[in-house]
């Protein structure tokens, strides 16, 4: 039998480059990547400018505004009970004070990389989840391409390829 998904309730937390490529990638059929538990809905998104440009940011992403609350600041958009889960698309510099925003809201956090300005941020973000008992990751899609599982499940074995004295990387 057909099992019914859970559905996650997303708020999006800024509208820019990259915030317009996840939304668009997040409301593809989940089993078109064969999951089925799973189903991602945008009920929320917010700009920091205006509540304009959240209406802008829809148009963008093909969304209808039917079932999704505009804001024009990110503290409204923290404050809907009905997200779940919060993304962060701000540029690195706001990521810290919009992630605690999010998180000391009581919600689920994914954030852009890269995730903090400072170590001791990111130590305070996942202290700040913890005590809230909330999701916290950053948003590194690259972490789950295939070849990444292929090189943390053998090549990073101790021992596994001998001694690395150098490593070159390359994004093609
Ligand atoms: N995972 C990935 O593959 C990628 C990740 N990124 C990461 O995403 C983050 C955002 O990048 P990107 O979308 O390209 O950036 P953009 O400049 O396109 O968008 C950032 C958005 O943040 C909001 N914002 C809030 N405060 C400020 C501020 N003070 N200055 C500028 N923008 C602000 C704005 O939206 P509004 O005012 O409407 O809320 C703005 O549109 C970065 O940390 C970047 O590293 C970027 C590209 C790819
Ligand atoms: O910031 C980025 O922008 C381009 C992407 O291809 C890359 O994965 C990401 O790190």
């Amino acid at each position: 039998m057909a099992q019914t998904p859970h559905t996650v309730r997303w708020g999006i937390l800024a509208t820019g480059f990259i915030a317009q490529m996840f939304v668009r990638d997040l409301l593809c059929n989940p089993a078109l990547r064969d999951v089925s538990d799973v189903a991602h809905k945008v009920v929320a998104v917010a700009s920091s400018r205006s509540k304009e440009s959240a209406a802008g940011f829809l148009e963008k992403v093909n969304l209808a505004p039917e079932g999704v609350q505009l804001y024009g600041s990110y503290a409204e958009l923290v404050s809907d009970p009905d997200v779940d889960c919060v993304y962060v698309a701000t540029p690195h510099s706001h990521h810290f004070q919009n992630a605690m925003l999010a998180l000391s809201a009581g919600k689920n956090v994914l954030c852009e990389k890269a995730f903090t300005v400072t170590a001791s941020q990111a130590r305070k973000l996942a202290e700040t989840a913890r005590a809230k008992n909330v999701f916290l990751m950053e948003a590194v899609w690259t972490r789950y391409f295939p070849s990444e599982h292929q090189r943390s499940g053998s090549w990073s074995s101790p021992g596994a390829i001998g001694t690395v004295y150098r490593v070159i990387g390359e994004w093609s």
